[in-house]
């Protein structure tokens, strides 16, 4: 079974990274979620990044709000491939988050989302996983088949 992590700065980061775990999940793919911070448990951070391979994990993605470095030095410590979600902030609603996760230097990438847009750092994952895995590659062509439908079908009053 594919294995994805999904970390992120603080507990208070959760109400947006369980949309993405929710989604994995629905996907059959294993996660892995806990609260990891570059500020506050860099020990941690620099241990779970280093043994993820070694634990089955294949992708991270990670959500960090404000002077968001968690993405970014997990992406240093892992040849993985990191997904980063800048989460919305109280005071300037998620633009530091998200120019903090985009702006790597050259050599450590963080495939980026939109602020909050923890479902499609998920979808993302899923679809580098379909690369492997044809299953989760079928569930992901049947999602985008129903969207679209969903879309083509809508009816207005
Ligand atoms: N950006 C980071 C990191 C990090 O990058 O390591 N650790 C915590 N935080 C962020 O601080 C914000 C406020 O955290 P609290 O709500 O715990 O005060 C959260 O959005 C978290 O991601």
């Amino acid at each position: 079974m594919p294995k994805v992590a999904v970390i992120m700065g603080s507990k208070s980061d959760w109400e947006y990274m369980k949309e993405a775990v929710d989604l994995l999940k629905q996907f059959g793919v294993e996660v892995e979620a806990r609260v990891v911070s570059a500020h506050r448990t860099p020990e941690f951070m620099v241990e779970f990044a280093k043994t993820a391979p070694q634990r089955g994990i294949e992708i991270i993605i990670a959500g960090a709000g404000g002077a968001a470095h968690l993405p970014g030095m997990t992406a240093s410590l892992t040849h993985l491939p990191v997904i980063g979600v800048p989460i919305p902030s109280k005071n300037l609603n998620g633009l530091d988050s998200l120019l903090s996760i985009v702006q790597m230097p050259y050599g450590v990438p963080v495939a980026t989302v939109a602020i909050g847009g923890a479902k499609n750092a998920a979808l993302l994952a899923l679809r580098i996983l379909g690369i492997k895995y044809p299953d989760i590659a079928e569930k992901v062509k049947k999602f985008m088949e129903d969207m679209k439908n969903e879309v083509l079908n809508t009816k207005l009053d």
